[in-house]
Formats: structure tokens, C-alpha cells, sequence
């Protein structure tokens, strides 16, 4: 495949990793990076070692604003954070840290300036506003993107908000993959693989292990998105918990979270792709903050009975030395070279990634 210009929109805890990754692959080369406060752009391609390198330990996290028509970047209780005496929030925070940055008050804006020399775009902000993602979307089809988009979003309903939007995606020649990371995205993957043995499938159990203790500073803004999973809890909710509430409940629950019958996309994406009722897929995991080592094994296992007669799981595992980074990059990078496979063969709407596999 010819050379992939891609930006990254939000460089925290996985826009930064996805920046390394790329170095990896092969034909991909880093054009555009923003979070809330600046804004790097290169057309010959940005120095992603100095950017990295700028970035470190210095991530402008934290809730994104609530202002959806434009992206001034407010502080979006990045204050609060700030005087929890937490590193990488702040005014200087992000990219604006590297010599390749600029402030702006309207990151998104800058990128969608110099969509037209861009071939994919990946999502990695935050998704504390449920329709965040679908109204920058939105924004690009309006400014007449052609080109690929790809999230690593987590939430069901939001695979609905965008399908809500598929025909201005479509109009303007956008091909947007959904749920692109590792749960939604390489499991849901995994399962639609999974599936093919049978010819009615029953269950999709989707059980996933984190260990995050060195990555933890990096990771806070995933941290803090799967607390809204817990009873008790919602996305509202954990927008407005403070840092210092954040680590009184991993306190209280001595560094190990757990989550059952999470809201996470996998089921829609299953369920449009053919595989199954979204109603028949459970997710859950555990995520560890003080430990490297993953607290579980991560598997997905489809039940289902074959052509024959036969019923069946098969079983999809992990390796437990693979990152949570790696596990979500890869498969995101991955996703993305297909949806520029798509987009350049006019295949352009909403797709997520159990789609891009082998039909049911
Ligand atoms: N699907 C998966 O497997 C998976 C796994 C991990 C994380 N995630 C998701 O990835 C997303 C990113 O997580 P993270 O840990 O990197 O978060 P983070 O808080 O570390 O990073 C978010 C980035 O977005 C930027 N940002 C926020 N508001 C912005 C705005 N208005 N304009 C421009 N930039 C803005 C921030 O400055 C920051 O750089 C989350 O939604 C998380 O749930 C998905």
C-alpha cells in the first residue's frame, strides 16, 4: 500500500503509544497531532521521538470541555486535577511541550485545516461526553474530508450516534471505522473469527485482564472512563470525580477494579455484523493499577453449534506479557491500513471491526 499520512487527535495516554507504534509499521507516517492545547503539523512528517520525548510524563489528560461547537480548549476540571499536584495536567501540558507545537484554542479546527493532505485520522480522545466523538466526526464530513477516520471508542451507544451520521460520512467520502481498539476492536475481531465454526452462535463472553502500574500515569483518562462502569457509577459521574476521589477508590478497592456486564460496544458491533443478538455478548475484566502483570487472562469464547449438529466454544487467548498499549495500537493501526484499503476502493460509511473479518 502507498505511503498513509495519518494524524492522531487527542495525544494521551493512547494517542502517544499510537505515535510510537507507527514506527513499527510499515508505509505510515505521522502528519498531525492535537490535544486540548496545541497542535503539531507536518506534512513531511513530524519528529514522533521528539514529540514522544516532549510529551513523557507531561500528557495534557483529563475530561475534554463540554463546548461541541467548537474546541477551545478549557480546562475541562483539569484545574482541580492541577492542584491535586498531578503532572500532566495543566496550561503547559501536551504538545506544546514539544518544539514541533503550537498553542491553539481550537485544536480540531487546525487539523481539519489540513485534512485535505491527510489519508486517516485516529481518534484518541476522550469519550466523557457520549457524543464527543460523533460531532467531531460530524465536523470533519462538513469541512468535505474524504478520507479515513478511525476510534478506539468503548461506549454501545455511541456506535448508534454515528450511524445517525452515516450518510453525511458517506456524502463526503469518509470512511469511518468504530471501536477500533482492543475491547471494542482486536476482541471484537477475535470473536467474528471465533464465530465462523458455527452456524448459530449462542454466547460471546469477552473476559479482559489489565495490568497498569507502570503505565498508570499515562492511562489515567482510560482510568477514570472504565470507573463509570461500576455499580453506582456513570460517565457523568466520573467526569466530575476529582484525582484525589479517583485514588480514594482505587484505595478502597486496594489497586484492583472489576467490572461486569460492561456497556462496551463489542455487542452492537457483533450484532450489525451478523454474528449474533448484542443481547447474547458479556463483557467484563479486571484492571489492576499497581501491578505490571495482567490480573486475569484475557480470552473471548464464542459458544455456538456447527452445520452438524455440534455445540462448541472456541476460545481466542492473549498472551499475558502483551500490553494493554500494544493490544489496543496494533489492532487500531491495523484497522485503520484496512479502512484506507476501503476508502480508497470507494467503500466509504460506518464499518466497525467485526465487519472487516470474514462475513457470517
Ligand atoms: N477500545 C479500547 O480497547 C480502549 C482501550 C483503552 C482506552 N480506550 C479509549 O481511548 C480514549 C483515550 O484514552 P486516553 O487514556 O488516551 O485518554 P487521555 O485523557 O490520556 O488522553 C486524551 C487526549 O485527548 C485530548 N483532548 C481532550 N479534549 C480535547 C479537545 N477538545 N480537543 C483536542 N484534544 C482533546 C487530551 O488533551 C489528551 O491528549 C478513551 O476514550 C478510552 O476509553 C479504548
Amino acid at each position: 500500500m502507498d505511503d498513509i499520512r495519518f494524524a492522531v487527535l487527542g495525544t494521551g495516554g493512547i494517542g502517544r503509544r499510537t505515535l510510537e507504534v507507527s514506527q513499527h509499521k510499515d508505509g505510515l507516517t505521522a502528519v498531525a497531532a492535537c490535544d486540548r492545547n496545541g497542535v503539531a503539523i507536518d506534512h513531511d512528517g513530524l519528529d514522533v521521538d521528539e514529540l514522544l520525548a516532549a510529551t513523557e510524563g507531561n500528557i495534557a489528560s483529563g475530561p475534554q470541555d463540554g463546548g461541541f461547537d467548537d474546541d477551545v480548549a478549557t480546562d475541562g476540571g483539569a484545574a482541580a486535577a492541577k492542584s491535586d499536584g498531578v503532572k500532566q495536567h495543566g496550561e503547559e501540558a501536551g504538545i506544546i511541550a514539544s518544539e514541533q507545537g503550537k498553542p491553539t484554542e481550537t485544536p480540531i479546527d487546525d487539523v481539519i485545516h489540513e485534512s485535505d493532505a491527510v489519508d486517516a485520522v485516529l481518534l484518541a480522545l476522550p469519550n466523557l461526553e457520549h457524543d464527543f466523538i460523533p460531532r467531531v466526526a460530524e465536523r470533519f464530513a462538513e469541512a468535505d474530508y474524504e478520507g479515513v477516520m478511525i476510534d478506539v471508542l468503548k461506549r454501545s451507544r455511541v456506535i448508534g450516534m454515528l450511524d445517525d451520521r452515516e450518510a453525511k460520512l458517506k456524502e463526503s467520502g469518509i470512511t469511518f471505522v468504530c471501536g477500533a481498539g482492543a475491547t471494542p476492536g482486536f476482541l471484537t475481531g477475535a470473536a467474528a473469527l471465533a464465530a465462523q465454526s458455527f452456524v448459530e452462535v449462542e454466547e460471546v463472553e469477552i473476559w479482559w485482564g489489565v495490568g497498569l502500574k507502570s503505565g498508570y500515569e499515562d492511562n489515567r483518562g482510560t482510568v477514570r472512563e472504565d470507573i463509570a462502569h461500576l455499580d453506582g457509577y456513570d460517565i457523568e459521574t466520573a467526569r466530575e470525580m476529582s484525582e484525589a476521589e479517583i485514588e480514594e477508590l482505587i484505595d478502597e478497592h486496594d489497586g484492583v477494579l472489576e467490572f461486569h456486564d460492561m456497556e462496551h460496544a463489542d455487542d452492537v458491533l457483533l450484532e450489525r455484523a451478523g454474528i449474533c443478538d448484542a443481547e447474547d455478548v458479556h463483557v467484563g475484566g479486571v484492571l489492576d493499577v499497581r501491578s505490571d502483570e495482567k490480573p486475569t487472562t484475557t480470552t473471548v469464547s464464542v459458544t455456538g453449534t456447527t452445520f452438524d449438529g455440534e455445540t462448541g466454544t472456541n476460545t481466542f487467548e492473549l498472551d499475558d506479557v502483551t500490553s494493554m498499549e500494544a493490544n489496543v495500537n496494533g489492532p487500531a493501526l491495523g484497522y485503520l491500513k484496512a479502512g484506507v484499503r476501503n476508502n480508497r476502493a470507494g467503500h466509504y460509511g460506518v464499518f466497525g471491526p467485526a465487519d472487516l473479518m470474514p462475513g457470517f
